[in-house]
């Protein structure tokens, strides 16, 4: 049996962080630069008011109480080129550019609000209430450095600097096919024997937590051609694909059958549990990645976490190895068999403490449901007392 660790060596090895390309801003949330934004000017551009009162020269009211006539009013984006002369003051806005000869705002607060002439309590430093052109940025400063994801304030930047368009690796876009000749779509009547189809559900969500963008393909039975046939078909629009089902032991393993020959895609037992049977490898021209998972609901989750969300970080241009871990401490005893990494299903608390959930069947889904998260056991390790530290997953 293969490692975990080696499976995901090979699936990272293979994986390839996704072409560059331009976009407009509104499709950039979620997408990493792949480019160095600098500012071409500087932020704030100009001196201007931090708040809305009189823009003055802070020796005029270095004796507050004073009085001042006022000479006009300065709105946010009033371009004029205006100046405060000697013992007067002018009304100011937050935002807008600081008049000459003026070197400080008095707060509206501060005063009687008058607009002919402003009485004014309190006196002020030099620079009082005034945000300094280049505070934020200098022109020509970087932003956001390449490999930047892209959240709604770093969007908030380019748009800042004056970018309309950047440079990004997109979101990877995954097509997930489930295969089984028991599945049902949700919503239809079950027929005997039959199940409602989950996995691809899960899949698509997960795709998307992971910052790719997830497409259901649907049903395929468990026949190998019409597999075959739904993979072609999905290959023109998808960056990976992800199936469900079909790679065990049975006499009806489409996805193995299918894949197998191709010489692309190997299949292997990982020594964990759950998720035991995984294929991976790339078809078509385009050498697209396709992610084998079992078909077990917890399973095919469980493989998801630990093998295609880091390659779709490395598609996205992010640092990419194993899924993260913290430390908790268990509240009851654990077991895992010997031999295999476990992935216990557990209920991480505010405390640190962890405790497993008591349905571990890898069928067993609203088990899967019930937790937040995943404890980790090592291959030699087949039992875990109460109070142990242990690594785990948070999902
Ligand atoms: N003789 C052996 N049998 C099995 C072995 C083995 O080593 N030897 N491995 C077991 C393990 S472990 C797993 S995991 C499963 C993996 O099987 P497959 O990937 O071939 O998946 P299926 O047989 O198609 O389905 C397994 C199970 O999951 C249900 N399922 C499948 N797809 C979905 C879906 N989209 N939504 C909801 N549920 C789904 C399916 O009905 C089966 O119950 O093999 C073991 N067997
Ligand atoms: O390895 Mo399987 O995924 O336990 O059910």
């Amino acid at each position: 049996m293969r490692s975990v660790d080696e499976h995901l060596a090979d699936i990272l090895l293979t994986v390839r962080s996704l072409a560059p390309l331009e976009i407009e801003l509104e499709g950039a949330l979620g997408t990493t630069l792949a480019e160095e934004v600098a500012s071409p000017v500087s932020l704030p551009p100009f001196d201007n008011s931090a708040m809305d009162g009189y823009a003055v020269r802070a020796e005029d009211v270095a004796a507050a109480p004073v009085t001042l006539p006022v000479t006009g009013d300065i709105a946010a984006g009033d371009g004029r080129p205006l100046v405060v002369g000697p013992g007067t003051a002018m009304r100011i806005m937050t935002g807008a550019p600081m008049p000459e000869g003026a070197d400080a705002v008095i707060p509206v607060e501060w005063t009687d609000g008058g607009t002919a002439r402003v009485t004014i309590e309190r006196a002020a430093p030099v620079g009082n209430a005034i945000r300094g052109a280049g505070e934020d940025v200098r022109a020509g400063d970087v932003v956001l450095p390449a490999g930047t994801l892209i959240g709604p304030a770093q969007l908030g930047v380019l748009a800042g600097v004056g970018r309309r368009r950047v440079l990004v690796r997109p979101r990877p876009r995954v097509v997930v096919i489930s295969t089984g000749a028991e599945l049902a779509e949700p919503g239809t009547p079950l027929a005997p024997g039959q199940i409602w189809e989950s996995n691809s559900y899960t899949l698509v969500a997960a795709v998307r937590e992971a910052g790719g963008d997830g497409y259901r393909a649907g049903i395929v039975a468990d026949d190998a051609a019409s597999f075959l046939d739904q993979l072609d078909a999905q290959l023109l629009r998808a960056d990976a694909v992800i199936t469900s089902g079909g790679v065990s032991m049975g006499a009806y393993e489409p996805v193995k059958e299918a894949l197998g020959p191709l010489g692309t895609v190997r299949f292997d037992r990982v020594a964990m549990q759950p998720g035991m049977p995984q294929g991976f490898g790339v078809v078509g021209e385009d050498h697209i990645p396709v992610f084998a998972l079992p078909g077990n609901p917890v399973s095919s989750f469980v493989s998801f976490m630990l093998f295609v969300r880091p390659a779709l970080r490395k598609m996205q241009g992010l640092p990419a190895g194993p899924t993260p871990t913290v430390r908790a401490v268990t509240a009851s005893p654990l077991r895992s068999p010997r031999g295999k990494r476990s992935y216990l299903r557990a209920v991480l608390a505010a405390d640190g403490s962890v405790t497993p959930v008591t349905r571990q069947g890898s069928h067993q889904l609203a088990a899967l449901a019930s937790a937040n998260a995943l404890v980790v056991v090592p291959e030699d390790v087949t039992e875990v007392p109460e109070g142990a530290t242990v690594e785990v997953i948070p999902l």
